[in-house]
C-alpha cells in the first residue's frame, strides 16, 4: 500500500493585481482585488514505502509549494492528499511524527546554542525518552560522523556540518517519510558527497521513504532510481531516471583516437562530425545507429582508441523542460 497518495491536487495562490497609473495605484491601495495564480495543477502520484525519489524542476515550477501540501503547512486549493495515512494540513501529533522536512535555505537549529541544547529540545517535543534519545544520538552523530562539533555552537560549524546537524536534529524522531527540499544547497563537492551517503544508508537502514528536490544532478543520480518531473505547476514525468534519460538522450558521443593523422572529408563519410582535436575525432551518433557506426569504424579506420559517453544529465533534463515534458509519462508509473 502507498504510503503517498496524491490525487488531483493543485494549489492556487491569490496575488493582488494593480492596474497601471495613479488611480491604478489609489484604488489598489483601498480596493484591493485578487487574481488566483496556479502554482500546483491537478498533479497525480503515488509514492510505496521505501522508495528514494527524486523531484525535479525548474525554478517556480511548484516543487516546494507540493512539499509544503505533503507536510502540512499549506491547505491545497483542490485535490486529495494522504501521508503515512494522515491528511497533511490536519497537522495530527501522529502525522509530524512520521515526518520531517528538511529544507537547505531555511534552519531549524538555534544559532547561538550548540546542537545538542536544540536536539534535547526536539527530544522533549517529541517525548523521546532519555535512554532512546542517547541511543538515537549515538547511532545517528555515528552515520553523519559528527562528534565534538554537537557541543559547539551552531554558528561554529562549517557549512557542511551545519547541514549535517540539522538533518540529525530533523531525524531524531525516526520518522519514516522525509521531504528534502535542496538539502546540499551551497555546499562543497565533499559535504554534499558524504550528505548523499547519509541519505542513502537512512533510507536503506530505515525503510525510510524519501522525496528529494535537488538542483545538483549527482544527488538525484546518485540517489533516485524514480523522478517525478514538474513544469509549470504540471507533472510531466513520472518513471524511472534511466528512463527519461534513455527517452531525451537518443544520441551518444564517440571519441575515437586514431592512429594517424585523420582525413576530416573521409571522417565524415562516417556520420556527424563535432569535432576534431589532433589526432582524437568526436561524433554524435543516433543511439539505433550506433552498432552499425562502431562496426564500420572499426572495421576501416586505424583506432588506437575508442569511448562511448553520454550527454551529461543536466543536458537531458533541460532539454526536457525546454521542450515541456514527455508525450507520456515514464515507464508506467502513474502520473
Ligand atoms: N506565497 C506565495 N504567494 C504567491 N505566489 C507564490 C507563493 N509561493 C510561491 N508562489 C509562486 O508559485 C510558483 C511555484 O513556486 P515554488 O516555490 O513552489 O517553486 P519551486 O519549484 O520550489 O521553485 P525553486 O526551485 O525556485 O525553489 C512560483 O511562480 C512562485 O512565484
Amino acid at each position: 500500500m502507498s504510503i503517498i497518495t496524491v490525487d488531483r491536487l493543485s494549489k492556487f495562490y491569490p496575488v493582488a493585481v494593480k492596474e497601471p497609473g495613479l488611480k491604478g495605484t489609489l484604488t489598489h491601495f483601498f480596493r484591493r482585488t485578487y487574481r488566483n495564480i496556479p502554482a500546483v495543477q491537478d498533479v497525480s502520484f503515488s509514492i510505496e514505502p521505501g522508495e528514494f525519489v527524486g523531484f525535479l524542476g525548474p525554478n517556480g515550477a511548484g516543487k516546494t509549494t507540493t512539499l509544503k501540501m505533503l507536510t502540512g503547512l499549506i491547505h491545497p486549493s483542490s485535490g486529495r492528499i494522504s501521508v503515512a495515512g494522515h491528511v497533511p494540513y490536519r497537522r495530527e501529533a501522529g502525522f509530524l511524527q512520521k515526518i520531517t522536512l528538511v529544507m537547505g535555505q531555511k534552519q531549524q537549529l538555534i544559532w547561538d546554542l550548540p546542537t545538542l541544547d536544540s536536539l534535547r529540545i526536539n527530544a522533549a517535543v517529541y517525548g523521546i525518552p532519555e535512554a532512546e534519545f542517547r541511543r538515537r544520538l549515538g547511532e545517528l552523530s555515528e552515520m553523519l560522523s559528527l562528534d565534538r562539533q554537537l557541543t559547539q555552537p551552531v554558528r561554529k560549524l562549517s557549512l557542511g556540518e551545519r547541514m549535517k546537524a540539522e538533518l540529525l536534529a530533523a531525524l531524531i524522531h525516526q520518522p519514516k517519510v522525509l521531504f528534502l527540499d535542496e538539502p546540499t544547497l551551497g555546499l562543497d563537492v565533499n559535504a554534499q558527497s558524504s550528505v548523499r551517503d547519509f541519505l542513502r544508508k537512512y533510507n536503506q537502514q530505515f525503510q525510510a521513504t524519501v522525496l528529494l528536490t535537488s538542483h545538483y544532478m549527482a544527488d538525484i543520480t546518485a540517489l533516485c532510481r524514480r523522478v517525478l518531473m514538474i513544469h509549470q505547476g504540471k507533472l510531466i514525468y513520472d518513471g524511472s531516471l534511466d528512463g527519461l534519460l534513455e527517452q531525451f538522450s537518443p544520441c551518444r558521443e564517440v571519441t575515437v583516437e586514431l592512429g594517424q593523422d585523420p582525413q576530416p572529408q573521409v571522417l565524415e563519410r562516417f556520420g556527424h562530425l563535432k569535432a576534431i582535436e589532433g589526432r582524437v575525432a568526436h561524433f554524435i551518433v543516433p543511439q539505433e545507429a550506433l552498432t552499425q557506426f562502431l562496426s564500420r569504424l572499426l572495421a576501416e579506420l586505424d583506432i588506437a582508441d575508442l569511448t562511448v559517453t553520454d550527454p551529461p544529465v543536466e543536458a537531458v533534463i533541460g532539454r526536457v523542460f525546454q521542450s515541456g515534458g514527455l508525450d507520456n509519462t515514464g515507464d508506467g508509473a502513474s502520473a
